[in-house]
């Protein structure tokens, strides 16, 4: 093997460490973020929050706190078109208009703000054990958008993940209070109802769309790249629900929510500074699994929050845990391997190609 064979074949192997890592900071940054913001949302609606506009303003508003990774992380943009070297060949990367990445940030912030206005509404209205029920078809929806939109395989393992997973969700429902939330008409049931369904179907649209961005226009895997999703989307998502707080005419009662949350005003202002900061630190992991696995992927590690809250309450709260609920955390769990195994395949094939095509000595950008 010759010396320089040898030498890009070690920063391949680097490269594939450093995508696993990142997939391991993004899998802990999303179910961290996911859970916190959740335990917390349910805090909020709990002592007497129920602007479902702050709800969802607090999903994207947290946005400044990602300028300090920005200012480290931010590459310079190129003048000039990426170019990738082979032995044979140079190809050039194009980089896409400002415009054309404007338009991509603003109507993906904008399905967001719908998607988390949507998701406010189901948490609001809805009895715990119907919002998981529904919320688990998230996974669902996102497997066929993953095959129309992405191209992607489903496999039987990623299948079987799906299904898994799916069920651990809807098992969760078993048990949970199914009492209407105090207040709640037929009407607004009703309403939770269709909403959650479409913040189901809207999360998993969103996903796929933003994997279809990275794919096909932004072509760059760079945590720059993460930074820039998430700062510029939550700009059109925060505008978008600063808009709803005034047009809605919640904004007027925030002021005696405030007064009359139940653990007081630095509670409430707290509750919803650390709910924000959550959601900011879930929303860079999920963006970060689109990127370096897939939108699959990153929901699906969303929806493992699910059953994870449970084992975070038996830890904090010392609550117990049921038959059930170990089910559903059994069967995450099997999901997640299966899931998981899948990725390790995907990258062994994958590495199998690059040796093959060592033949005609392929070096990545990094690697020349
Ligand atoms: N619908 C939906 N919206 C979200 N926003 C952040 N996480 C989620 C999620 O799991 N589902």
């Amino acid at each position: 093997m010759r010396i320089s064979e040898l030498g890009t074949r070690r920063c391949l192997e680097s490269e594939h460490w450093k995508k696993w890592l990142s997939v391991a900071v993004n899998v802990v940054f999303l179910l961290l973020g996911q859970g916190v913001a959740s335990l917390l949302g349910k805090f909020y609606y709990e002592q007497g929050g129920n602007s479902i506009w702050m709800a969802t303003l607090v999903q994207s508003a947290a946005f400044p706190i990602l300028f300090i990774p920005f200012l480290f992380f931010r590459a310079p943009r190129e003048e000039e078109p990426t170019t990738t070297t082979t032995t044979t060949t140079t190809a050039t990367i194009s980089q896409p208009s400002v415009t054309t990445l404007c338009l991509i940030y603003i109507s993906l912030g904008m399905l967001i703000a719908g998607d988390n206005v949507m998701f406010s509404v189901g948490q609001l209205y809805l009895p715990a054990s119907t919002y998981f029920l529904l919320s688990a078809t998230q996974l669902g929806f996102n497997a066929v958008f993953s095959f129309f939109i992405n191209s992607e395989k489903i496999t039987i393992l990623i299948l079987n993940s799906v299904i898994l997973l799916t069920l651990s969700a809807t098992l969760l429902a078993v048990g949970e209070d199914t009492s209407k939330p105090a207040g709640v008409t037929k009407e607004k049931y009703a309403i939770g109802f269709v909403c959650t369904i479409g913040a189901s179907a809207g999360y998993a649209l969103v996903l796929s769309l933003m994997q279809l961005a990275f794919e096909k226009v932004i072509k760059k895997e760079t945590f720059s790249v993460v930074l820039d999703m998430q700062i510029y989307t939550s700009i059109a998502s925060t505008f978008v629900c600063i808009i709803g707080l005034f047009a809605s005419g919640e904004w007027g009662d925030l002021k005696g929510e405030m007064e009359g949350f139940k653990t007081g005003n630095v509670s409430y202002v707290m509750t919803l500074f650390w709910i924000a900061i959550a959601w900011q630190m879930s929303s860079v992991g999920m963006v970060g699994l689109v990127l370096t696995v897939s939108s699959l992927f990153s929901n699906f590690i969303s929806m493992l929050s699910l059953p994870l809250v449970p084992i975070a309450a038996m830890v904090i709260y010392h609550e117990k845990m049921n038959g059930v609920k170990i089910m559903s955390v059994l069967m995450a769990t099997w999901g997640f391997v299966s899931h998981l195994y899948q990725q390790y395949l995907d990258d062994v094939n994958k590495s199998d190609e690059t040796r093959e095509s060592d033949s005609i000595f392929h070096v990545s950008d990094e690697c020349t």
